[in-house]
């Protein structure tokens, strides 16, 4: 903290502060006490796909150290914890048969949250589709609409009173742009015409979930949107022109129809052929009313029209002036400022907005030196975002709470163990957790709401 900065940033009473994990990412013995293979435990399997050859077979082994890892929350001082559940731990083929032994796993972990004060909020879906759904088309299958909700039933019943905050699926966008539209994610397909396809029944499903919600479920249900705002390379109108296909296809693809206005118009420029048009009655389903939305953010990009880009024919222009994490991504802080006033116009400014996500990935050492990891561009990166959310509460926006991402360096997916983005260091050669500096400072943060920013 500086002096003349003492207090400027307290947060409102209320805010609430966690870490955010996914299920794949850093549980580990994915095939364990009865579990379904997911599309990760194939698609990391396969030669090529994964830096290092690096699979979630192990990850950071919460399956196992759960416990101490709601230790170290407490070092932490979270009041909040948002994990993802395993669809093919809790039922092995997707739909049908319950295993108990996975929902097993989530039952202690939920309770052993509740009896330190930590409040779960559960994602249904972080990516790792059941491979047995995968067989039967998977999200290519109009029929998963039902099969999710009936998972999502599973779970709202199962957790009743224990799980208040739900979140139904974790960044559409990066589920289909990865999965089928260049095939860099689980399940590996390039297609645009799956793409629009995919994308239509990831909303659907969403909507079925929060439909079966309200019938069975009990507390609030929401989505998570990743959003990266686009600015445009230069005030010509080609380049204005690219940030707007830049926007739809990537931050209002799924936030339009979720609101109620359907497709945005560029998404046809954008898909051309591939572009489908769907019943008005998936509409309404897709766009049923939720309690709250998450935001994860990490970096903007600034569009030029690149006619030979697919399918955006637009193209990041690198903004060398900024500092750039380990993954490539810009730093700008008040980007996130931007965006976070930007949504909430979007939603009509009565849907309360919660950072489910932000984080940096920076080269860390892969061991502790003398019991201590000193990270300063992920404190700097931290102190500066948390300030920017603050401005956004500033200017009237309703942000209810920051999940730091990530509780533990993890499986960066296809990027491997490569990407840190923890506030607390692995050690994977021994899974020994170290806090990182970037974690002793966010427990300062939420011990003083914000003072010590
Ligand atoms: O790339 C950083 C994070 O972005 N949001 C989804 C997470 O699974 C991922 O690790």
């Amino acid at each position: 903290m500086t002096t003349e900065t003492a207090g400027k940033y307290l947060f409102p009473e209320g805010f609430l502060w966690g870490a955010a994990t996914a299920a794949y990412q850093i549980e580990g013995s994915s095939m364990a006490d009865g579990a379904g293979a997911s599309i990760w435990d194939r698609f990391s399997h396969t030669p090529g796909n994964m830096k290092d050859g690096d699979t979630g077979d192990v990850a950071c082994d919460h399956y196992k150290r759960w416990r101490e890892d709601i230790q170290l929350m407490k070092r932490l001082n979270l009041q909040a914890y948002r994990f993802s559940v395993s669809w093919s731990r809790v039922m092995p083929e997707g739909r049908g048969a319950i295993n108990p032994k996975g929902i097993d796993f989530y039952d202690r972990l939920v309770d052993g949250l509740l009896e330190q004060g930590i409040e779960p909020l559960c994602t249904l879906y972080h990516w790792d589709l059941p491979a047995a759904l995968d067989d039967r088309g998977g999200w290519l299958n109009p029929d998963i609409a039902d099969w999710f909700a009936d998972y999502g039933q599973v779970l709202f019943e199962k957790f009743k009173g224990r799980v208040k905050t739900w979140g139904t699926i974790n960044e559409p966008w990066v589920i289909v742009d990865g999965g089928y539209l260049h095939g860099a994610l689980a399940p590996g397909h390039r297609s645009a015409f799956e793409a629009m396809i995919a994308g239509h029944n990831v909303l659907r499903a969403h909507g079925a979930a929060v439909k079966r919600f309200r019938q069975v479920g009990e507390g609030k249900i929401g989505i998570v949107l990743n959003i990266e705002p686009k600015y445009p390379a230069s005030d010509k109108p080609e380049d204005e022109a690219a940030r707007r296909r830049a926007e739809a296809q990537m931050n209002r693809w799924f936030l339009d129809p979720l609101m109620g206005r359907g497709y945005p118009e560029e998404l046809k420029d954008v898909y051309g052929e591939a572009y489908r048009e769907f019943p008005q009655e998936d509409f309404d389903l897709i766009a049923q009313p939720t309690d709250w939305m998450g935001l994860n953010w990490y970096t903007r990009a600034v569009p030029e029209n690149a006619p030979d880009a697919w399918p955006t024919r637009s193209r990041p222009v690198k903004q060398v002036q900024h500092a750039h994490t380990e993954t490539g991504w810009e730093v700008n802080p008040p980007a996130l400022t931007d965006t976070l006033v930007w949504l909430h116009e979007q939603t009509g400014g009565k849907l309360p907005l919660m950072v489910t996500e932000n984080g940096s990935a920076w080269y860390d050492p892969p061991h502790a030196i003398d019991g201590r990891i000193h990270d300063p561009m992920r404190v700097e990166y931290l102190k500066n975002h948390l300030k920017a959310l603050h401005d956004a509460i500033g200017k009237g926006v309703d942000v209810r709470g920051y999940m730091a991402w990530s509780l533990l360096d993890n499986l960066e997916w296809s990027l491997g163990y490569s990407k840190r983005f923890g506030i607390t260091h692995v050690n994977f050669q021994t899974q020994e957790r170290t806090i990182k500096d970037s974690g002793l400072l966010y427990a300062e943060v939420i011990k003083t709401h914000g003072g010590v920013l």
